[in-house]
Formats: C-alpha cells, sequence, structure tokens
C-alpha cells in the first residue's frame, strides 16, 4: 500500500476540520487567535493633527531663523485647545499633543530659545516629518486587520489603538490527550523496572496549549479496547489526540477501539520518518481524532506537522509558517523513500548564514536528542546525498 505524502494526508485531514463556533473576547485572552470578524477603525489615528516633538507650534511660513514669535499658548497631550495661531506667533507644544488651529510646523525646543512671552528661532528650520498628521496612521473605517488574521501583540496594539476592546475569534478547542500503553506511569509516581513515564502526554499538552488549545492530559489507558472505548466516551473534546498504540502490533488497540465507536478512518499511515504510523479518523458525531506513534520524537514532529494545522483549523485559521532554510553543516547520505524530519541543532556561523547540525542519532525514541534540538531539517523522497554547505528546508518548533 502506498502511504500518503505529508500534504496530501494533512489536507484529508483538514478537510474533515471544521471551525467550531465564533465567541467575542476582550483583547487580553485575544493573543495567538485568530480573527473571525474584520477589525475596521471607527475614527481616525491620530484624531488630529500631532506634535511628534516637545517645542513650538508655528506657522510654517514664519519659520526662519533668528525669528521672533509671540507666545500666545500651550498645547499638552490630553488636553484640548482653544486658541488659534495667528501670523507671528507661536504656542509651546508637547509630544502627541493637538496643533492649534493655523499651526502647520513644529520648532523643536533645542533649536529655539524662549525670551518672556517670545520665542526666538534659531539655524534650522522646522522638520515635516515633526506632525503627524490626522489620519497618518489609518482613517476611520479602514479595515485594520481582516477575517482571519492571527492576533500577536503587535495586531493588538492595532485594535486597541482603533478603540476595539473586543474582537469576534474562533473558539479555543478543547484538545484531549490520551497517552495509551500498559507500560506508562505519570511523571513522579512510583515506576516499576518494566514500565516507562508518560513523556509525550506532558509534552503534547504544552505543544496544544501554545497552538491556542484547551488541553486535557489524560491519564494513561491500558492497552485494551474497552479502557481505551471508555476513556473516550468519558472525556469531553472538540480534537482527541491518541498516542501510542498506533501500529502493527497486538497490543496496539486504539484504532480498533475508535472502530469500535463508529470511527471512520480517514488517514492510516504517511510516507514520513519518523511518524510513519500517524492516523486520522472521524467520530460518527463530526469530532474529530488524531493518532500519534507512541514513540515521543514521533509523536511531536507529528505535533508540528499536523497537530498545530489541525488546532488553527478549527479555530478557521492556519498556523504562521514556521519554514525557513539553513546550510548543512555536515554531509548527509541519500535519503529513502519517506520524507525525513531530522532533529538538528541551528547555530549562526561566519557570514551570518544558519547552520544545521542534524543529529548523528535519529531514533526516534530519544528523547534527549529532541530536547537538545533547536528545528528539524527536512530531506524529502529520495533526495540524493547531500554535502555540507547546501542548503536545506528547516522548521522550527511552534
Ligand atoms: N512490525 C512493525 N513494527 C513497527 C512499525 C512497523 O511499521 N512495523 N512501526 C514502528 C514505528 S515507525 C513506530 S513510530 C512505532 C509506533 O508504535 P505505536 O504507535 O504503536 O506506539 P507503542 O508501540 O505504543 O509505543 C512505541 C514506543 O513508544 C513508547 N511510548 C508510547 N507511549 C508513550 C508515551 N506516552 N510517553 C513515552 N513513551 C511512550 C512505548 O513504550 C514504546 O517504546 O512502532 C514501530 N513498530
Ligand atoms: O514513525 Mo517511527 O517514528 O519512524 O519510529
Amino acid at each position: 500500500m502506498t502511504l500518503p505524502d505529508v500534504d496530501t494526508a494533512l489536507a484529508r485531514m483538514l478537510a474533515r476540520t471544521a471551525p467550531l463556533d465564533e465567541e467575542t473576547v476582550g483583547l487580553g485572552e485575544a493573543d495567538g487567535r485568530w480573527l473571525a470578524e474584520a477589525v475596521a477603525a471607527r475614527r481616525d489615528q491620530p484624531p488630529f493633527d500631532a506634535s511628534a516633538m516637545d517645542g513650538w507650534a508655528v506657522r510654517g511660513t514664519d519659520v526662519r531663523p533668528g525669528a521672533r514669535l509671540r507666545i500666545v499658548g500651550e498645547s499638552a497631550a490630553g488636553g484640548s485647545v482653544d486658541f488659534r495661531l495667528n501670523p507671528g506667533e507661536a504656542a509651546r507644544i508637547f509630544t502627541g499633543a493637538p496643533m492649534p488651529e493655523g499651526a502647520d510646523a513644529v520648532v523643536i525646543q533645542e533649536k529655539a530659545t524662549r525670551q518672556g512671552d517670545a520665542v526666538i528661532l534659531g539655524e534650522a528650520g522646522a522638520d515635516p516629518a515633526w506632525v503627524r498628521p490626522r489620519g497618518g496612521d489609518f482613517k476611520a473605517e479602514d479595515v485594520l486587520l481582516s477575517a482571519g488574521v492571527r492576533l500577536n501583540p503587535w495586531r493588538l496594539a492595532l485594535a486597541a489603538s482603533a478603540g476595539v476592546g473586543a474582537v469576534r475569534c474562533g473558539r479555543r478547542p478543547r484538545v484531549a490527550l490520551l497517552p495509551n500503553g500498559d507500560e506508562l506511569v505519570e511523571p513522579g509516581r512510583p515506576i516499576a523496572d518494566h514500565q516507562i513515564f508518560n513523556s509525550a502526554g506532558p509534552a503534547l499538552a504544552a505543544f496544544a496549549a501554545r497552538c491556542g488549545a484547551r488541553p486535557t492530559a489524560l491519564p494513561p489507558a491500558r492497552d485494551d479496547e474497552a479502557a481505551i472505548r471508555s476513556a473516550v466516551t468519558g472525556a469531553a473534546f472538540d480534537l482527541l489526540v491518541a498516542v501510542g498504540g498506533a501500529s502493527v502490533g497486538d497490543h496496539d488497540r486504539v484504532k480498533p477501539a475508535l472502530r469500535a465507536l463508529g470511527a471512520e478512518m480517514i488517514v492510516e499511515g504517511c510516507a514520513m520518518r519518523p511518524g510513519k504510523p500517524v492516523w486520522f479518523a472521524v467520530l460518527p458525531d463530526g469530532r474529530i481524532v488524531l493518532g500519534l506513534p507512541g514513540n515521543p520524537a514521533s509523536a511531536l514532529v507529528c505535533a508540528e506537522l499536523f497537530l498545530a494545522p489541525l488546532i488553527a483549523g478549527l479555530q478557521g485559521g492556519a498556523p504562521t509558517p514556521r519554514r525557513d532554510s539553513a546550510a548543512l553543516a555536515v554531509d548527509l547520505p541519500a535519503n529513502g523513500p519517506r520524507d525525513h524530519y531530522m532533529r538538528a541543532r541551528l547555530e549562526v556561523g561566519a557570514e551570518g548564514r544558519l547552520l544545521a547540525w542534524p543529529f548523528s542519532n535519529q531514533d526516534s525514541s530519544l528523547v534527549s536528542v529532541m530536547a537538545q534540538a533547536d528545528a528539524l531539517v527536512r530531506r524529502p523522497p529520495g533526495a540524493p546525498a547531500a554535502v555540507a554547505g547546501e542548503i536545506v528546508e528547516v522548521i522550527r518548533p511552534s
């Protein structure tokens, strides 16, 4: 059986991932979320011609070295201006303050001297950049952020400056992580020699939270169909992530348990390494299930490639691509038929070029290697041997 490649497998998953309902959230909860509705400006920004500097508001036609202008008032940020500037007049003005009517230029205070109720201008003139025109940042009715845009602190600043205190976003999905295996024990608990700690569960819960989900780390289920079924039916989720039991062994009971619950299998395996046994199913009520291989590195690589886009898709968005390129620091042998995602360290080499050092041992059980890695180096199927210096695609972690 030919396995689908990563793009095909993901496209099949996303085709069955419908966005959840929308909700209104305050800006304080909106970071990392996708806008369901555009954000439009309610007024011009700045709302008035404003001074960019501390100094003197003047009429441009009065600006010449040594000019003596009569001080007729003051304008500070937060205050309104109730006077106008006539020829030969100046007003004390501060950064962010409204320009008085009649004034169209600012002379910074370093370039002028006050003498009683007059100001004497120095040699330098007025720089046009010292007046910020009304609407110079944006104008009322402008669409500032479109639907589908992912909010970040910079974009939140824009929404806030437009006076928008709450935005419409896709609901954050509830993601339940269900580790599976008789050998699994929660970290911190007593453990027998034949058991291992559940490392993939906490790692994936943290990963899901970073992607904007509300994760629940369920306790590990035994390799037993009935136990898995009851864990699934007892959990509240929009997306279930089952970890382990994905392969072909006699104890790999997760897929049979899901099938018994009526799940439709959409993806069963992918031409990738690590992560070949990854799978995806849809429950009869439409909720989606992502099955990840149990080896921690396989699970985490699949999380980057599939879980992040699914969590985004449930929120009506797509993740920000974290793809980059780097020069290989070492030679690599030819790749086999599967897309290979190699854990690698990155460093900035001489000449400022990003260098990638893939680890020599890429066994998918090695958590120590995963923890030292900064990125994944992608080797496409059938890629010929590569020499140091060759440019390769790298994927930075979410
Ligand atoms: N005959 C074949 N055997 C295997 C194949 C294959 O194609 N033919 N594929 C291999 C590949 S590739 C992978 S990846 C694994 C995937 O196996 P499962 O998804 O069934 O996972 P398990 O067997 O349950 O566990 C694998 C390994 O990972 C450990 N594990 C499981 N869950 C966790 C967890 N939550 N935290 C930490 N470690 C975990 C588990 O103890 C095993 O050591 O199958 C290969 N076999
Ligand atoms: O998918 Mo497995 O992850 O190659 O070890």
